[in-house]
């Protein structure tokens, strides 16, 4: 293949700081999505269904009556092998789902008041399952089935149109009550304010491509959001020794997701990097989704020569990655400074597709540079938390004179006044 312009970098480079640099990420939308989202949310909210069946046209290509937008047919059993496969994964996500539940706690503060929270899940939930460039099972696999461990009632999904039955099987089989066939800003516009044929949610989860996660971005503050997952990305960071064919593979996967994934290769050995370039150019030669893999491994894709080890971290946690394989021996070692990532894979066999598909982590992960403040989805975003306060009248009592002056600092004496009537009782 040999076409490919693979951009290099290395820390002898004259301008290695300025490099360095630009592979530091700060999450940031585009003007030109900005507006054309905020847009389209507009219309949703004030024309409803007319304005998401219009949309549909324009951006899906599909003529779609509102009456229509949900799917109430039951979809049919693909083969074997593919329930099997979504069965096992189902398992682990479920697995993981439960150990990570996070229980009802109290404990008694100073004064002896009993201080604690609860947790109840959401009562109804929307999903965005992407549908662009490929039926992503997987991806109803590790939204809805932690949305049903959790214990979620109405777990409303949304995708675009037209759903590829397999995947439409494996939305109810994660547990789905509710699926439209809408995706896209119009389909988050629903979601969030509602329309005559689709009740409103109260928080919305899931990936998408840069205008999904924009119109999730904006409906924040009407509704909850999980996190911002846009375009899949990697990065690797291997020592000599590593196994180039490995890493040319996980770097290739990932890249594939779309147009606007990114990859990066970082280490200190350079006939290694030499050596994954050459596995590059000839594990894509039989690969299906060439035009994608060319676009991403042309502008997306970064090799980089690092002085050390410690250089690579740091390196590393500047860029943020979604997702990161850990090449280097005893990668346990190094995780206390590794904090800037979605998902960390350790040694060779844990093929980042593994996690994709179904290790037990939602693949539902920070992207573009957001790992530096979001984590990936868990169990716990499903649930709503409430604090409860519970005194008797000794410990009120223990701590009047503090409620009191509270009250007079802050010239609020109806609240001095709702202690003292209490200390006064008798
Ligand atoms: N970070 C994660 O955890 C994670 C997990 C899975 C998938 N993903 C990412 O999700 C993305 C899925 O993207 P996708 O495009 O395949 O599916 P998608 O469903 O996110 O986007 C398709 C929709 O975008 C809308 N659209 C397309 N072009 C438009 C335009 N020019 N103007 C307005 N709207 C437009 C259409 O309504 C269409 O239905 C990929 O980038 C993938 O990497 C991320
Ligand atoms: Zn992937």
């Amino acid at each position: 293949m040999g076409m490919i312009d693979f951009k290099i970098l290395r820390f002898s480079d004259p301008d290695w700081n300025q490099k360095k640099k630009a592979l530091s990420r700060t999450y940031l939308s585009s003007k030109e999505i900005e507006e054309k989202v905020k847009t389209v949310l507009e219309e949703v909210l004030h024309r409803g269904d007319k304005a998401v069946s219009q949309y549909t046209e324009q951006f899906d290509k599909q003529s779609i009556e509102p009456q229509s937008f949900r799917i109430t047919k039951k979809p049919s059993a693909p083969p074997k092998p593919v329930i099997d496969a979504l069965r096992w994964a189902k398992k682990n996500i479920t697995l993981f789902a439960k150990a990570s539940k996070t229980k009802n706690w109290s404990i008694r503060n100073v004064e002896g008041a009993r201080v604690g929270e609860i947790y109840s899940p959401f009562q109804r939930i929307g999903v965005y399952v992407p549908g662009g460039t490929a039926p992503l099972v997987s991806t109803a696999l590790m939204t809805v089935c932690i949305a049903k461990t959790a214990g979620v009632k109405e777990i409303v999904v949304v995708s675009p149109p037209p759903i590829n039955p397999i995947l439409h099987f494996a939305i109810e089989y994660s547990g789905a009550t509710e699926l439209y066939q809408i995706g896209g800003i119009q389909a988050i516009g629903a979601l969030a304010f509602g329309t005559e044929s689709i009740r409103k949610v109260e928080k919305i989860f899931g990936p998408g491509n840069a205008y999904v996660v924009e119109a999730k971005r904006q409906v924040v503050g009407t509704v909850a959001i999980d996190l911002l997952p846009g375009p899949s990305e990697i990065a690797v960071l291997a020592s000599s020794g590593s196994n180039p064919e490995f890493i040319a593979a996980d770097l290739l996967a990932q890249a594939e997701h779309g147009p606007s994934s990114k990859i990066l290769f970082v280490t200190p050995d350079d006939s290694l990097l030499q050596s994954v370039i050459e596995a590059i150019n000839q594990q894509l030669i039989s690969l299906q989704r060439k035009h994608i893999l060319m676009e991403v491994l042309s502008h997306h894709a970064y090799f980089v020569q690092v002085a050390s080890l410690d250089e690579g971290i740091e390196l590393i946690e500047d860029f943020a990655p979604e997702h990161l394989s850990l090449q280097i021996p005893s990668p346990k070692k190094f995780l206390f400074r590794l904090k800037n990532c979605g998902a960390i894979y350790l040694g060779p066999y844990s093929a980042v597709a593994a996690g994709d598909f179904l290790a037990g982590p939602s693949h539902t992960l920070p992207t573009g540079g957001g790992a530096k403040s979001f984590s990936g989805l868990t169990l716990s975003q499903f649930y709503k938390r409430t604090s409860l306060i519970e005194y008797s009248k000794k410990a009120l009592l223990k701590v009047s004179p503090f409620l009191e002056s509270f009250a007079t600092i802050e010239s609020l004496d109806a609240h001095g006044a709702s202690i003292k009537i209490r200390r006064r009782k008798k």
